[in-house]
Order: C-alpha cells, then structure tokens, then sequence
C-alpha cells in the first residue's frame, strides 16, 4: 500500500514554499500527498503580497476530513499564523493520535513578511513542540524559540538541547542562514548525541521554500518507515540537488528545483526535463 503524508500548512500562489512545495515533494518521494489548509497566501518570488488565515471552523473540518477517513502515516506542520490555529491543530493531532510528526516552526518568509505572529510563539512552544518527533528550525526560528542568540556551533548545540526539553524527540537545527562559510551545516540532536549534515553551500538566490521542502522530505521518508536518521539524510540530499539544479523563476527569491532530486536518480537532465 501506499504511504501517505499530510501537510498542515499555508498556501504559496507562487508554488516555491507552503503546501505546494510540501506536495510536489511528497509526489517526487512517491508518497501520497494530503494537505490542510491554514491561511491562503499572495505570494511570488518579490515578497508576500497578501495573508488570509482560515477560519478556524474550515480548519477543524479539514483535519476531521482527513483524520476519520484518510489516516496519514506521518504529518508535518508548517505556517500556522496564530495561536487560535495552533491549538486546534495541537488538538486534533492527539485526537488522532499522530505521532509520527514533523513540525516547521515557519515563523517569518524569505522577504521578511511574518507567517506566524510573535505572540503565538509561546502557544507553538506549549501546545506543539511536545507532541513533534522532529522540530527543523531555521536559526532565526530557533533565537525566537529559545530568546538566544546563535552564532557558534556550541550555541546552536545549546539551542537544540533547549529545544528537545521542550518536548521534540529530535531537532534538526538548520544552518541555510549562516552565510559566514563555505559550508552550510544542519544540527541534529537525538537527546543524546550531536550530528553536524555538511554540505557545500550553493550561491544563488532561488532558495524560495527551502525549509519548507526539506521538512516535506523528511516528512515523505518518515511516511515510508524511515528513520529519522535515514529520513534526514534523504532530505539533505533532496534540498541540495533541488537548490543545485536551479529553475530561475521569478524576478525574485525563485523557487527550488522539486524535480532535480528525482531527474538526478533517472538520468534527466533537469535544464530541459528530458532524457
Ligand atoms: N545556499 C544553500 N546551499 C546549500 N544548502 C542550503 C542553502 N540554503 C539552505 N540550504 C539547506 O536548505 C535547508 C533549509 O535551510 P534554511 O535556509 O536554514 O531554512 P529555511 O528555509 O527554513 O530558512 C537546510 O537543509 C539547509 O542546509
Ligand atoms: C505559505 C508559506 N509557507 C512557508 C513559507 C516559508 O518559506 P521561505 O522561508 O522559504 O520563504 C512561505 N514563504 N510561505
């Protein structure tokens, strides 16, 4: 049988970031795609235009929709904008026993436009981060989450280690933000042990929907029966051949290359999509 996914989280008109990204990358890992809907979004490579949150009744049916027919096999959360929407997603995550779950904390997009209002960061520590298996802060999301600064490594190992006692199983802590090396160099912490995931940083300005896409990766793997370890290398290698093999879309922050990852396993060369 097929596994299936289920992503809670806003909608990008643009396609880079949000529930699109979430199901191209779904579709691309032959995964099963589901989404839930939280705001509607006016958004492009230049900036979000427009933010329209769900009423909350429409959430609630949604993940009922889902919850009493369709069960997915791992869940991942992104743009929630509020406290309201995060503590009827909170509950109905337990309701539907969902543990298999990823949270990304999405709290401000690429261009500086807030996705999750910074009074409700408090309700995303309190109601979400215990139920999460995995948490995949960008640095930013990690500061706001734990009112530290990061800079080194050994900070952003105390970072994770606060974010785990809040209840998350594990915590990729992302480095897309550090531009001060070559390297660009994801943080897991298991609660036990610290992993560094290295790679080498891409110069380019189409990194649109990166977070989102990642996570969705991790989320497709987990679906699977993946473990997080194996889930996360995965979706390290998705994100890099999605960066790498760029789409230059947009006058702006472009979207990344969902089918790269794929093309690159089939021989397709991914400038014409074609073999
Ligand atoms: N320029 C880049 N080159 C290579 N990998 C990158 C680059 N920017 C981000 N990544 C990777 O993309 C993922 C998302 O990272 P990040 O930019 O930190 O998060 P977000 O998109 O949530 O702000 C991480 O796995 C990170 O390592
Ligand atoms: C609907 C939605 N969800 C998430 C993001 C974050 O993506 P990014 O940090 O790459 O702008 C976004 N821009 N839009």
């Amino acid at each position: 049988m097929i596994s299936k996914a289920l992503t809670i989280a806003g909608s990008d008109s643009g396609g880079g970031a949000g529930i699109q990204a979430d199901l191209k990358t779904f579709q691309e890992l032959s995964v099963y795609g589901m989404s839930v809907l939280t705001a509607v979004t006016a958004q492009n490579t230049l900036g979000v235009q427009g933010v329209y949150p769900v009423t909350l009744e429409a959430i609630n049916q949604q993940l009922d929709s889902i919850g009493l027919d369709l069960q997915p096999d791992a869940v991942k959360t992104g743009m929630l904008f509020n406290s309201d929407i995060i503590r009827i997603v909170a509950d109905k995550i337990k309701y539907y026993g969902w543990s298999n779950l990823v949270i990304d904390p999405v709290m401000v997009a690429k261009g500086g436009s807030t996705l999750l209002l910074q009074v409700a960061v408090q309700s995303l520590i309190s109601h979400l981060l215990p139920l999460a298996l995995v948490t995949t802060p960008n640095i930013p999301e990690a500061e706001m989450i734990t009112k530290m600064t990061i800079s080194t490594i050994e900070e952003r190992k105390k970072a994770a280690k606060i974010i785990h006692g809040m209840g998350s199983k594990y915590v990729v802590l992302k480095g897309g933000h550090d531009t001060s090396t070559t390297a660009v160099t994801d943080l897991l912490y298991d609660g036990h042990e610290y992993t560094l995931l290295e790679s080498s940083r891409i110069q380019t300005r189409h990194t649109h929907g990166t977070g989102c896409t990642y996570s969705a990766a991790v989320t497709a793997e987990l679906a699977k029966g993946k473990s997080v370890a194996e889930a996360i290398q995965t979706a390290k290698a998705f994100i890099q051949a999605a960066i790498e093999d760029e789409l230059g879309i947009g006058a702006g922050h472009g979207p990344t290359n969902h089918f790269a990852y794929q093309n690159r396993l089939r021989g397709i060369n991914s400038a014409t999509n074609e073999q």
